[in-house]
C-alpha cells in the first residue's frame, strides 16, 4: 500500500495527501505503451496490475513482455544466465493481468492509462474510477496530446492528477515527461517526478501545453514529412535515408511513424486540426486518412507506410 511522509491528519482531504511512494500501480491499456510501461515497473520492483478490455489482448502483452525481459539478460546478465532467469520470473511474479479495473484500482497508488487517443474514451475511464480508487490514489495519463486538465476534468482529484507521458519503446527510450497541470499538487508532482526515478528514467517537467515538449515538435516534422512525399518531392525510401544518414536519427520518419501507429498519429492531428483549422502546420493529409481508413495501421498491423509481414 502507499507510505506517506507525513501523517494524514483528518481523513482524506486533498491537501492532506503528501508524497505518496509509488509501490503498487494499475496500468490501464495492455497495447504498446502499456505493456511496455508495466514491463520497467515490474522489472524496477513494482507490483503492477495490466488492464485491458480482453483476456487475449492480456496474453499477448504478458507474452511480449517475456520475450523483451529475455532480451534486456542477454545483455545485462550475459556472464550470469541464472541471475538473469531470476530477474526475468521476478519481474513477472510482479505483474498480474485483469479484464475489470473498477476491481483492481482498491490497492493502487498510482492508476497510469495507455488507452487509446480518445478525450471522451479517457475521461470515461477515470470519471468511473474516480468513484473506485481510493482517495491518495495519483490518476495520471500517457496521452500523447490531450490536455491533462481536459482528462482530468471528469474526476473529482484534480490536485492528484499529471501527466506522465513515456517513450516507445519504453524499455529503451531514457525519458518521460512528467507534466503538471494548473491544480496539480507539489506534492503529486514530486510523486510523480520520483516514481520515473525509481523506473530510471530521465525526467523532465512540462506544461499541459498541446504535445508537451517532445511531440509539439515531432508531430510537424512527421506531417511535414509527409507532405513532402505527398507533394512527390522524395520517396519514403530516399527520405528515411537521408534523415537517417543526414540527421543521425536512429530510425527514418515513414518507419518511425509505422513504428508509433499511423492510428494515433491520425487521432493526434484530429484534435489538433480541429482546434487549429487555421494553422497549416496541423492540416490533415490525404494519405494518412486513407492508410488508416485501410486499417494499415503501420507496424502493430503487419503494414502501414510499409508492409511487415
Ligand atoms: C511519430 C510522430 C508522432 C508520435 C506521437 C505518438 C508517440 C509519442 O507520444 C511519443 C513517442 O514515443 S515518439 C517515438 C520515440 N521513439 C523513437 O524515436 C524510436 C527511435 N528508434 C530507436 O531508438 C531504435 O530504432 C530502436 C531502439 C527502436 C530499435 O533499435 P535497433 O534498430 O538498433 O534495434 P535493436 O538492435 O533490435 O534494438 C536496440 C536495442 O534496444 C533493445 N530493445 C529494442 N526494443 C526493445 C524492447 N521493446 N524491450 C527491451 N529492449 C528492447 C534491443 O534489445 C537492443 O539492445 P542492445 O542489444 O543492448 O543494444
Ligand atoms: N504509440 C506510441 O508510440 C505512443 C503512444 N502514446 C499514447 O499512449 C496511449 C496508448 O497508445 P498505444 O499503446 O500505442 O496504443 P495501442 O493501440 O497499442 O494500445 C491501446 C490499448 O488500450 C486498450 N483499450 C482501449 N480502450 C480501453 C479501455 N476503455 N479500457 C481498457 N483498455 C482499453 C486497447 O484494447 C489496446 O490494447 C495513447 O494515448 C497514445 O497516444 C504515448 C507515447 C508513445
Amino acid at each position: 500500500m502507499a507510505f506517506f511522509t507525513h501523517q494524514i491528519c483528518r481523513g482524506f482531504s486533498s491537501s492532506a495527501v503528501r508524497n505518496v511512494v509509488i509501490k503498487h500501480v494499475t496500468i490501464i491499456g495492455g497495447g504498446q505503451m502499456g505493456a511496455g510501461i508495466a514491463q520497467v515497473a515490474a522489472s524496477t520492483g513494482h507490483s503492477v496490475t495490466l488492464v485491458d478490455t480482453n483476456e487475449d489482448i492480456l496474453k499477448k502483452a504478458v507474452k511480449g513482455i517475456e520475450g523483451n525481459l529475455k532480451r534486456v539478460v542477454k545483455k545485462k546478465f550475459a556472464d550470469k544466465p541464472e541471475a538473469g532467469e531470476e530477474f526475468i520470473q521476478k519481474a513477472l511474479q510482479n505483474v498480474s493481468t485483469s479484464t475489470d479495473a473498477g476491481s483492481v484500482v482498491q490497492g493502487s497508488d498510482l492508476v497510469l492509462e495507455a488507452i487509446v487517443e480518445n478525450l471522451k474514451i479517457k475521461q470515461d475511464l477515470f470519471g468511473g474510477l474516480d468513484k473506485l480508487a481510493p482517495a491518495h490514489t495519483i490518476f495520471a495519463s500517457n496521452t500523447s496530446s490531450l490536455p491533462i486538465t481536459d482528462i482530468a476534468s471528469s474526476t473529482n482529484r484534480l490536485d492528484r492528477f499529471g501527466g506522465l507521458h513515456f517513450f516507445n519503446p519504453v524499455p529503451v527510450m531514457k525519458l518521460v515527461e512528467v507534466i503538471a497541470t494548473s491544480a496539480t499538487s507539489q506534492e503529486t508532482f514530486d510523486s510523480l517526478l520520483n516514481f520515473s526515478k525509481k523506473l530510471g528514467k530521465t525526467s523532465v517537467s512540462c506544461k499541459d501545453t498541446p504535445g508537451f515538449i517532445v511531440n509539439r515538435l515531432l508531430l510537424p516534422y512527421i506531417m511535414e514529412v509527409i507532405r513532402m512525399y505527398e507533394r512527390g518531392d522524395g520517396s519514403k525510401e530516399d527520405i528515411d535515408i537521408a534523415m537517417k544518414l543526414g540527421c543521425g536519427y536512429p530510425m527514418g520518419p515513414f518507419e518511425l511513424a509505422d513504428y508509433v501507429g499511423l492510428d494515433t498519429i491520425k487521432f493526434i492531428m484530429d484534435g489538433w486540426s480541429a482546434a487549429n483549422p487555421d494553422n497549416p502546420v496541423f492540416a490533415q493529409s490525404e494519405l494518412l486518412t486513407k492508410l488508416v481508413a485501410e486499417g494499415k495501421l503501420g507496424k502493430k498491423t503487419g503494414e502501414g507506410f510499409y508492409k511487415y509481414k
